[in-house]
């Protein structure tokens, strides 16, 4: 067997797995126990996945013949899986600073969208936006996005609402996917807004006949890899009927489904998600006690979006219900040109501060529940064996700090690494 290895991570005064035997998603008692090793090494070998993680001790004698590409001393600091981001709406262009300012002044979400701005403005913006002009705002978002720790992250289409621009986007991010060494799991939304002009009707007429249709041609050539259907389904954009036959018709592609649901209205969204096999339902914020059960029954993902609530000042999602009732729930940054947020550390504070969940809940929701909103809890969101290389170290000693400490994770980060590969290193880093 072959001694020679991509990546060892030495003498962390904790290493957090996450989970250890496997696990798809954490709930309840399971995202409040997580697996820890106090002083402990990581292994990555040179196809990227993880061959071993353990005590320091037994790793330095069990490999103590093997050469390493590079070597990490993290005496004192701390390892964690990489973060992953399950809902972000990254490409696009027009930003909308002066909507963020309406809406300080007391304008709602769907006053802005029904007045022709919201969505509607990023639509006209990215319609006329060049494909490398996409590309190059993408490139440094999910750059700022890896620097505050996301490996895995879910980039949408849906600021194009016709064929054309879908395909334009869902193009950049393929490119994104083929060259950055980021892991992306990449979402056709092109039911995220009636475009103007057109009804309800007609728009979905427009997704099942014309752009689903297309996409299918694209997915069985191989020129794009698509993995998720979104639909945002509320009152004012998309109805539950018309929702079901788009989600349907995208579950007929092979796609996972995964969608917003219930964020302004009750929608019985939750419902209608579970009984499709949603793989995941985004917001919930107006979620009922039925569609709550419906969901931990279905094991169709919760993914909470802090930012949201807390930019539009809307009635936080119940995760605490949630987490009773034994729903796997995730979270996401949902960045987007509302919601200008890159960092699931600042997620995960605003999760544990505003939504109540502990330290350990945020940290499962951000890896391991993320990952199985993706469809990739069997290779990513945990420290096990096998699975890809992506962690992060930190220089503080215990890993909570990551969260505790506010808007600190550009301090706190020193490495990011994805499949072996330190992708960010910062020599920037303070202690405590
Ligand atoms: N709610 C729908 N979609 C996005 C917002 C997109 C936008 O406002 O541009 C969300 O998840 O928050
Ligand atoms: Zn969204």
């Amino acid at each position: 067997m072959s001694r020679d290895y991509r990546l060892l991570v030495k003498n962390a005064k904790q290493v957090v797995l996450v989970c250890s035997r496997g696990e798809k998603y954490l709930t309840q008692h399971g995202m409040q126990d997580l697996s820890v090793i106090e002083n402990g090494s990581v292994v990555i070998g040179r196809d990227g996945l993880i061959k071993a993680v353990g005590p320091a001790e037994t790793i330095a004698a069990q490999f103590a013949d093997a050469s390493f590409d590079k070597v990490i001393n993290a005496t004192g600091m701390c390892v964690l899986p990489g973060l992953v981001d399950a809902h972000t709406h990254p490409v696009w262009a027009g930003d909308r600073v002066h909507e963020f300012a309406m809406k300080l002044a007391g304008a709602s979400y769907m006053d802005v969208h029904r007045a022709g701005g919201g969505i509607h403005f990023t639509v006209e913006h990215t319609r006329a936006a060049s494909s490398s002009e996409l590309l190059a705002s993408l490139r440094d978002r999910l750059v700022r996005m890896q620097r505050a720790g996301t490996t895995l992250v879910e980039c949408k289409s849906g600021y194009g609402l016709e064929l054309q621009t879908e395909l334009k986007m869902l193009q950049v991010i393929e490119e994104a996917r083929r060259t950055l060494p980021i892991n992306i799991s990449s979402t056709y939304c092109g039911a995220h807004a009636v475009p103007r002009g057109k009804t309800v009707a007609e728009a979905t007429e427009n997704i099942l006949q014309v752009q689903l249709p297309r996409l299918r041609e694209h997915m069985e050539a191989g020129t794009l890899k698509v993995n998720n259907i979104d639909v945002f389904c509320e009152q004012g954009v998309f109805d539950l009927g018309s929702t079901r036959s788009i989600l349907k018709a995208g579950k007929d592609l092979g796609l996972n489904i995964n969608f917003h649901g219930d964020e302004l209205h009750p929608m019985n969204s939750a419902q209608l998600g579970a009984e499709l096999g949603a793989l995941a339902i985004s917001h919930l914020e107006e979620v009922t006690d039925q569609g709550i059960r419906a969901m931990a029954k279905a094991q169709t993902a919760a993914v909470l979006l802090p930012t949201t609530a807390y930019i539009l000042r809307l009635p936080q999602p119940r995760a605490r219900d949630m987490l009773e009732a034994g729903v796997i729930v995730a979270l996401g940054s949902d960045f987007n040109p509302n919601a200008y947020c890159c960092s699931m550390p600042i997620v995960m504070h605003l999760a544990c501060v505003n939504m109540r969940m502990s330290m350990s809940e945020a940290l499962a929701a951000a890896t391991i529940n993320a990952a199985y909103a993706l469809g990739c809890s069997n290779t990513h969101g945990s420290l096990e064996v096998d699975k890809h290389g992506d962690l992060l170290v930190l220089s503080s000693p215990r890993w909570e700090h990551l969260i505790y400490q506010l808007g600190g994770h550009q301090e706190l980060i020193g490495y990011v690494v994805v499949k072996g590969n330190v992708v960010y290193e910062n020599n920037q880093t303070m202690g405590l």
